[in-house]
């Protein structure tokens, strides 16, 4: 265990005793000899919670680490290339079409420039008007923003030349807008399809830091002009080759958020005195972007030059929009194309920066000289041969210089950049290589892959991870690879190996007590700790009723007239069925709903013993379960009815296919802003109430992947004052983990059986 010095506290910081309590109880720290500390309690654990996480076998050296992963990128790369191709181009445009994976029959609705020189085009569906003028919603796909896309014309052979390629910008029910370079001339005034493409950049940039690592360890990568790149000291440490250090004294730092409480000051102290790499694990709304802010911040104040990371374009954007928010003068970079950023931090832009500077007005002033001499080239005769030829000279040179300066400007701002920040794809891009940093800052680094994250490391001296390992690992597609270890990201298998200089967040500003107390209990050690502005929040409050814990009572359920025609509901218990899809399915029974009883914080709806069968999709492998999706809409009709608004509630459901179902459901009945979505779509965010539907409900007991408890506390942490899981309870119980969250709501919270809400089930 590392000793710490801590320099006297500035005035109005905490006391020697608050602060020896607060190394000890968040980073684990000795601070005996250095500070009137009293001793420390006994059996009191080092911030390694989830140290039941599996510890498989890793890589001992770069070299086969580097050789491993290799091979595992190879993996997933043949395994989204053979799901690319099975979804388009190996089958017909419709069946493209049905997966998700096209959308065909489109017809180009608007056109408008202004996108920092990128032009939108705006999608629609070509079936015409749907009921009431409105535009038709696209048929369901899985397509999201920043795919990479082509435009086709919708009846073309399926891998012919694109109208023009580029990048999905916005998507909404009824439309797609996709970013392009520049608008073809030609080709898009007929139906379209748009297929999605896979993207080989990321995979390149993987390879790439691979080889950087190599020369990393060896002592050989530079910049081009020849400075070595920094991170060596990181990647001794992360390979065991050395313990990790913190500075002989603890900088003395005045908090630029006077907000932050215990955890979150121990974490920043963590991460200033760290001289190689720091964690903080932030469980669900424990105010890891907050700390990460202040750590950033911190680090600029004392003349550190920082590359701040994030896995994902809206955890980079989130991060940036905090930083501007905390510190206008700050010189921020946000770098990525202007397409994949949030439209409130494109000012922050590396295109709107370089747009301001001088040398892109040197820049323009050559554009305008090449206009002019264009038109002087146009009006020229036959016969002016000497004139064309001088001319086209001067337009080579002009061209050439309108080039460098534009490269200048970008070099100007990105070297004049106190804060660079981008994703970790982003970290690897050749914008950077030049660009050294004092400090590397990774958030959401427990959804990274390692090899990701050495892409932002690599290129400074230390480097700060902030996530939680118990929350998603990254996607990945290929099932063998993620065994072989490609799921093990490197926040999580440094939480394990170096507890002394890991910090854990312990109070969280989101959720009830009593829904955060089962994920605390099940997954952190009992550690978290409700704020009290949040502790006690209901639904109730934002109705401004009275909370009370009264039981609520179901008096009358409507008609309940959800009929489906098209499809039947089919008993399929063991078999493989096509999921019953209500092309016509009507929900006019909840509109009628009269229960308004109270909400309680947590509730339980238990389908066991209703009939309502999961289904397997008859392509493909995920569930639905149709009665559970009609519970669940008649459930989100009454808290609708009762005065919540339908944006403040989200449905999460881990199966696709559910997702699909509960989203036709939806339709037609004035919910709309009733987000619905897998766990994944759901992970950072939150809402007021969550409805959850576990959808599997079998005789067998099988649960799938609902038993990953990461997944669970996902869904379950999302909920700010209501959480309801609506589930088999049968089924779910044969597995110890579900049985645990289905006694807990049940003992703290209100139990209905699902026949309540659909009663003519
Ligand atoms: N010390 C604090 N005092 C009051 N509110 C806080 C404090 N720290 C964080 N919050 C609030 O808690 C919420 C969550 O904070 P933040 O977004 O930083 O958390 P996070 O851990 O990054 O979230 P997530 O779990 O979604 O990753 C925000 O609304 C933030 O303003």
């Amino acid at each position: 265990m590392p000793k710490v010095t801590v320099a006297p506290p500035a005035a109005g910081l905490f006391s020697d005793s608050d602060l020896c309590e607060v190394l000890r109880k968040h980073l684990g720290l000795d601070t005996t000899g250095h500070l009137s500390c009293p001793p420390a309690p006994s059996g009191r654990s080092g911030g390694n919670v989830g140290a039941g996480v599996h510890n498989q076998d890793e890589p001992a050296t770069v070299e086969a680490f580097v050789e491993l992963t290799r091979r595992l990128i190879d993996m997933e790369r043949a395994a989204e290339i053979e799901q690319a191709n099975v979804e388009t181009s190996l089958c017909s445009p419709e069946a493209a079409q049905s997966r998700g994976r096209a959308l065909l029959n489109l017809r180009l609705d608007d056109v408008e420039g202004g996108l920092l020189g990128r032009t939108l085009l705006t999608l629609v569906s070509n079936k015409g008007y749907g009921a009431g003028g409105a535009l038709a919603d696209l048929p369901p796909h899985k397509f999201g923003p920043h795919d990479v896309v082509a435009l086709r014309p919708s009846r073309g052979p399926v891998d012919g030349p694109p109208v023009v390629s580029g990048v999905i910008y916005r998507i909404r029910e009824t439309s797609i807008v996709i970013a392009v370079d520049e608008a073809p001339e030609d080709g898009l005034d007929q139906p379209l399809r748009l297929d999605k493409l896979a993207n080989e950049v990321t995979y390149q940039r993987l390879f790439g830091t691979l080889e950087v690592l190599l020369r990393v360890r060896s002592g050989t990568a530079a910049t081009p002009d020849g400075r070595l790149l920094p991170g060596s000291s990181i990647v001794d440490v992360v390979f065991g080759r050395r313990e990790p250090r913190l500075a002989d004294a603890v900088p003395v730092w005045d908090p630029f958020n006077h907000g932050l409480d215990a955890s979150q000051r121990a974490a920043v102290a963590l991460a200033l005195g760290s001289q190689d790499i720091a964690l903080v694990h932030g469980p669900p709304g424990t105010g890891k972007t907050t700390a990460v802010v202040e750590i950033i911040l911190q680090e600029v104040a004392r003349g550190s030059r920082v590359l701040a990371t994030a896995a994902s374009n809206i955890a980079v954007d989130n991060l940036v929009e905090r930083l501007v928010k905390a510190a206008a003068k700050l010189k921020l970079v946000r770098l990525g194309h202007p397409a994949r950023l949030l439209p409130q931090v494109l000012d922050s832009s590396l295109e709107a920066h370089v747009l301001r500077s001088d040398s892109s007005a040197l820049a323009r002033d050559c554009r305008a000289e090449i206009k002019d001499i264009n038109c002087r080239l146009l009006k020229l005769g036959p016969r002016d041969r000497a004139e064309r030829r001088a001319l086209r000279g001067d337009l080579r040179r002009l061209a050439k210089e309108e080039r460098q300066r534009q490269e200048a400007a970008v070099v100007e701002v990105i070297k004049g950049a106190q804060v660079v920040c981008c994703t970790l794809t982003g970290a690897a891009h050749r914008q950077l290589e030049s660009e050294l940093f004092d400090v590397a800052v990774v958030d959401e680094a427990a959804q990274a892959l390692e090899a990701a994250t050495w892409s932002a490391l690599l290129r400074a001296r230390r480097a700060v991870l902030a996530g939680d390992h118990l929350q998603l690992p990254p996607t990945i597609v290929s099932d063998e690879a993620a065994k072989m270890g490609m799921a093990r990201t490197l926040f999580e298998r440094l939480q394990l190996k170096l507890p002394s200089a890991s910090a854990m967040l312990t109070v969280q500003y989101r959720m009830n007590k009593v829904i955060m107390q089962w994920s605390s209990d099940e997954l952190y050690e009992g550690r978290l700790t409700a704020h009290d502005s949040v502790a006690q929040h209901t639904l109730e409050d934002i109705l401004g009723t009275p909370s009370t814990q009264a039981t609520p009572t179901v008096r009358k359920v409507g008609t309940n007239t959800f009929r489906v025609t098209s499809g039947k509901k089919t008993s399929s218990k063991g078999k493989h069925v096509k999921v019953a899809a209500p092309s016509v399915a009507t929900l006019s029974g909840c509109g009628q709903v009269e229960d308004v009883g109270l909400f309680p914080v947590l509730l339980l709806v238990d389908t066991a013993g209703c009939g309502f069968e999961e289904q397997q999709e008859a392509e493909g492998s995920s569930y639905a379960n149709f009665g559970e999706a009609k519970a669940v809409m008649v459930y989100v009709r009454r808290l609708v009815n009762r005065g919540i608004a339908a944006h403040n509630i989200g449905v999460i459901t881990p199966y696709n296919a559910q997702v699909a179902l509960i989203k036709e459901l939806r339709q037609g009945h004035d919910l709309a802003a009733l987000e619905v979505s897998s766990v994944d779509g759901f992970q950072g965010r939150e809402k007021e109430a969550i409805v959850i539907s576990m959808v599997r409900s079998n005789e067998a007991g099988e649960v799938g992947f609902l038993s990953d408890r990461r997944r669970m506390n996902v869904a379950v942490t999302r909920a700010r004052r209501h959480c309801a899981v609506v589930c088999d309870s049968e089924t779910v119980s044969h597995d110890d983990f579900l049985k645990r969250l289905v006694d807990y709501f049940t003992e703290h919270g209100e139990y209905r059986s699902a026949a309540e809400l659909v009663p003519d089930a």
